[in-house]
């Protein structure tokens, strides 16, 4: 079996797994759509019946003599019958697909968060949105229109070439046979890999113009300032044509298969008049036909069915890979728990970004109330330290709190104790409490005010007219980026961290708001709290008890900032020679 084969038949199972317990609605569904099929088949023999009476034909002896009553009666009394098992049918139907579409979303939306931010870091955030909305939504067809028409296609076949051979012999039987065999199973299988083909291609179009207008969005100021906008019109153009073509290949073998199917039809209809009505049998003839017509109905279906599953397929294709994948960092099966407070220990630390090490043979100890610094020029391997702090990504050596190594408790627990502020924060649609608790419970209105206005942001909060409850949009459209950040770290300081790791989180801010930040800082580093601080300004490390100089992803350098500076070769003193330089020109 090939691979695209093994992992089509996986996602299946993964589906049907995902609902399980929702197979006997499923099975319901499929027995109205079976009765509803059926009711049809009668009305339209009975119609036929009529119609045989009308023109007189031999041939129907069956209930031939009897009045009009009872016939239009049946038919009112079937289609009322139809109207309501119809209806059953697409409630129960509709009903476990939205159920299921819902239980898929919630383990999408799992899998997501475990994925968190490992998955976010692969900057493929369009790609995954379309795999949570519209794969998903595509998955309905494998869930509400696949089961009940394939049950009720073979059943109604079955029973028409049984009511055809008993009433009117072997051979009209077998000719209706014959067309529903080349309508339900021989047609549907043409060009059906490439139909697979034209589906995984409109799949992968589809994730790759969510991902391009997501970085449209996000990045337009750049766009814009950089007139990239063709370009990425451009890209979009070549995405929608491969989807367009993919869709233009599908039309085409939807038209031949079409076309085949109404030969088929109108083939076995005429195999038919020829051999009913060369035997003078056009009762009999106008009966089949009527029968035929809804049960041709119910086997094209199967052709309509297995165009969406194709799609249905594609998607769920996706989703199961996305669901499956196995993020690189995930909680222990049995987590332990964190002293409130404790020694930050980092041993022999290692960082790779695949085949690339970035970073090696860092060791540090941050205890309760220390300061520690780390610098270096870009790229040295700063962030990467933050990152695998909070456990962002993975790292090689060992980190511990308080005793505890950090893999062995849990990424909530982690993440309690350790919080990490980054330079590009960002705020989330809502109100600024709810940017600032995002969902964090028992902290007053009070509490958040106090600290706004330690961080400098209590005269901008006074201006806002609705205080608190005023709405920030999606990427903080009303704030600027020193107000972002200062709001940032407001967040972090409510949830009073044992350690506070700040990644370049004033590079924003002007002197004065640093200067305050950086003394809200000091008061909670007297209180316990410690500190990890990135900057590139070397005025803004000043307070640090330990500076660690990184230089290629080693610790070049270490000791307090009057120790380094007292060797005017250190790299150091280098930074902030070229620093006080900068300033000072000449
Ligand atoms: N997600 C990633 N995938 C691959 N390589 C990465 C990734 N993140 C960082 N790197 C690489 O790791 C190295 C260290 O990056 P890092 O961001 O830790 O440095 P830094 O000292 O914080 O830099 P800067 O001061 O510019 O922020 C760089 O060479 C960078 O290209």
């Amino acid at each position: 079996m090939s691979r695209e084969k093994k992992h089509t038949v996986a996602s299946i199972f993964w589906l049907i797994g995902t609902t399980k317990d929702l197979l006997a609605p499923l099975a319901m569904a499929s027995l109205f759509s079976c009765l509803t099929r059926l009711i049809s088949l009668g009305i339209f023999v009975l119609a036929g019946i009529g119609l045989v009476r009308v023109l007189g034909f031999p041939g129907m002896g069956l209930l031939q003599s009897e009045g009009w009553g009872w016939l239009i009666g049946l038919i009112f009394l079937l289609g009322l019958a139809k109207g309501v098992l119809r209806y059953l049918e697409q409630y129960v139907g509709h009903r476990v697909a939205f159920l299921s579409l819902a239980r898929l979303r919630r383990r999408m939306y799992a899998a997501f968060e475990r994925q968190a931010p490992f998955t976010a870091a692969t900057k493929n955030s369009g790609n995954l949105l379309a795999r949570a909305t519209s794969d998903i939504d595509k998955v309905e067809v494998f869930f509400a229109h696949t089961l009940p028409p394939a049950v009720s296609a073979v059943v109604v076949s079955a029973l028409t070439t049984w009511a055809t051979w008993i009433q009117f012999g072997q051979e009209p039987a077998l000719i209706v046979l014959g067309a529903y065999v080349l309508i339900g199973l021989v047609i549907p299988a043409v060009g059906v890999r490439k139909l697979r083909r034209n589906a995984a291609k409109t799949a992968a179009a589809r994730g790759a113009q969510n991902q391009l207008l997501t970085e449209a969005m996000a990045g337009v100021e750049v766009l814009h300032s950089f007139h990239g906008g063709n370009e990425t019109l451009q890209r979009l153009r070549e995405s929608t044509g491969a989807a367009g073509a993919a869709a233009v290949s599908t039309g085409k073998i939807t038209a031949v298969r079409a076309t085949l199917t109404q030969l088929v039809i109108w083939g076995s209809l005429m195999a038919l008049f020829i051999l009913l009505g060369t035997q003078g049998q056009f009762g009999a003839l106008v009966v089949v036909a009527c029968a035929l017509v809804p049960s041709f109905e119910a086997v094209r279906a199967v052709d309509g069915f297995i165009l969406g599953l194709q799609d249905s397929l594609a998607s769920a294709r996706r989703l199961h890979a996305t669901a499956t994948f196995k993020p690189a960092v995930i909680d222990p099966a049995h987590p332990q728990a964190l002293s409130d407070a404790g020694e930050l220990a980092i041993e022999d630390l290692g960082i790779s970004y695949g085949p690339n090490t970035v970073l090696q043979d860092v060791n540090l100890a941050v205890n309760p109330g220390d300061v520690v610094a780390l610098v270096g020029a870009s790229g040295s391997g700063k962030s990467s330290v933050a990152a695998a702090l909070v456990r962002a990504i993975e790292y090689t050596g060992t980190i511990s709190f308080g005793g505890v190594d950090i893999t062995e408790t849990s990424l909530a627990a982690l993440r309690q104790k350790i919080i990490l502020v980054s330079q590009d924060s960002v705020t989330v649609r809502g109100t600024i409490r709810d940017n600032l608790l995002l969902g964090l419970k028992g902290i007053s209105d009070d509490q958040l005010v106090a600290v706004l206005e330690e961080l400098g942001l209590g005269s901008w909060l006074i201006r806002q007219k609705a205080g608190l409850d005023t709405r920030l949009g999606e990427r903080g459209a009303r704030l600027s980026g020193g107000q972002t950040q200062r709001l940032a770290l407001a967040r972090a300081l409510i949830r009073e961290p044992a350690i506070l790791v700040l990644d370049e989180s004033t590079s924003a801010l002007d002197a004065q708001s640093e200067l305050l930040v950086l003394q809200a800082i000091e008061r909670r580093r007297q209180e316990a709290m410690a500190v990890v601080m990135i900057s590139h300004r070397l005025a803004t490390v000043g307070q640090a008890t330990t500076i660690l100089v990184l230089d290629e992803g080693t610790v070049a350098e270490r000791g307090h900032s009057s120790e380094l500076l007292a060797n005017p070769d250190s790299l150091f003193s280098q930074m902030a020679i070229r620093e006080v330089d900068r300033i000072l020109p000449g």
